[in-house]
């Protein structure tokens, strides 16, 4: 592990290019706008972007209506794509049910976890084999959703729409908030139905709607007690343990105190998501396939630690505390045990939350501080 303890693992190397398409630098001097997060929904806004509103020094999510961020892809209808997305080879996963929960695959291979069993299958096809199967779909068959970065094998059309979007604006955002390289561009065509159950992801997202309607839930990096994300060295690190369908409150007591930000996307919209936020994401039932674009970007350097630490430097920290302590024992199943020896009876009381039970969710709790006041 490079850098400090609060350090996040994406942190951007330097002058490493997008692995995608190339867009050649363009001046910044984007829109900008005063944007407030308003519990229970997230805001939608015309001219311009997330600013660090309400939550001065933190980034939130916001819906952006007016970027023209993909605008020429706005026209990326299957019938487009499939006479222009060329004859590359793409990803596609079938789910038997509607869930399509992301594992790591060369987690997978290292067996940590011998009785883990994919939830998914994964599949390599040409665009046009996996039109074919995606329209003759019938109820009841697995569930299919393409999900592939965008790269250099696109035809023409595509490529010459894809340097046509808004990369000025783009470099405005990633300018003012110090953020690293784009790292990649996700296309995701997806069928009616089909869900990305709540995870979080280490990079920032300006997530773009082309076609359909996408249900997305978001949850601040505080909530991370209530997700219960799989461990670390896990195929599903990252993702919560938490069902959505069928919440198991017994073994997960805390996801009962879950309240999200809840949006509807639609063509044009993109949707800031900020790294380290929870995002469960669904294309509405009875509104035909979706397609989406995703921005990836790596963190900026960090210059300065502020105390007390933001929850998304505590999550960058029990996740690099975790690798440190599980690489040091040798077995990852020894981990939960040493950290509940470290902290039980010492650091915290059983079954006591220290002083509301949502204590730890508060964005800013004015008390206790957490450099002071951890022993109780
Ligand atoms: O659109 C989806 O289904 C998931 C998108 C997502 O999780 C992301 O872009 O980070
Ligand atoms: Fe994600």
């Amino acid at each position: 592990m490079d850098g400090t303890l609060v350090e996040d693992e994406s942190v951007d190397g330097g002058d490493v290019g997008p692995p995608g398409l190339r867009v050649d630098p363009v001046g910044a001097d984007g829109p900008s706008a005063d944007v407030p997060l308003v519990p229970g929904g997230v805001i939608r806004h015309k001219h311009g972007y997330m600013r660090r509103y309400f939550f001065p020094m933190e980034p939130v999510p916001v819906i952006l209506t007016d970027t023209n961020l993909v605008k020429p892809a706005l026209s990326w209808n299957l019938e487009y794509l499939e006479k222009n997305l060329g004859d590359g080879d793409f990803s596609v996963f079938y789910s038997k049910d509607h869930k399509f929960k992301y594992y790591d695959q060369a987690k997978y291979n290292d067996k940590v976890v011998p009785d883990f069993t994919p939830p998914m299958s994964q599949a390599t096809m040409k665009f046009s084999e996996f039109l074919v199967k995606f329209r003759q779909w019938k109820h009841g068959q697995p569930r299919m959703y393409l999900q592939h970065p965008l790269n250099d094998s696109v035809g023409k059309a595509i490529k010459d729409d894809f340097l046509a979007f808004n990369w000025k604006w783009l470099e405005s955002v990633q300018k003012e908030h110090n953020w690293g390289n784009l790292s990649s561009n996700l296309i995701y065509i997806g069928m009616e139905g089909n869900v990305t159950p709540v995870h979080y992801d280490e990079q920032e997202n300006f997530f773009a709607q082309v076609e359909g309607f996408k249900r997305c839930i978001l949850f601040p990096p505080e909530t991370f007690e209530c997700l219960y994300p799989y461990p670390v060295f896990h195929p599903h690190d990252r993702q919560s343990q938490v069902d959505f369908d069928k919440p198991d409150f017994e073994s997960f007591p805390k996801a009962r105190h879950l309240r999200g930000f809840e949006c509807v996307l639609e063509p044009g919209d993109v949707l800031y998501i900020p790294k380290y936020w929870w995002h469960h994401v669904e294309s509405l039932l009875g509104a035909g396939h979706t397609t989406s674009i995703n921005f990836w970007y790596k963190s900026g350097p960090l210059t300065q630690v502020e105390y007390p630490l933001k929850p998304q430097r505590k999550v960058a920290m029990i996740r690099n505390l975790e690798k440190v302590v599980t690489e040091a024992l040798g077995n990852p199943f020894e981990v939960g045990p040493l950290f509940e020896a470290l902290a039980l009876g010492r650091y915290i009381k059983v079954n006591a939350l220290s002083h509301s039970e949502l204590g730890s969710l508060n964005r800013y709790p004015s008390k206790p501080n957490p450099q002071v006041s951890t022993i109780e």
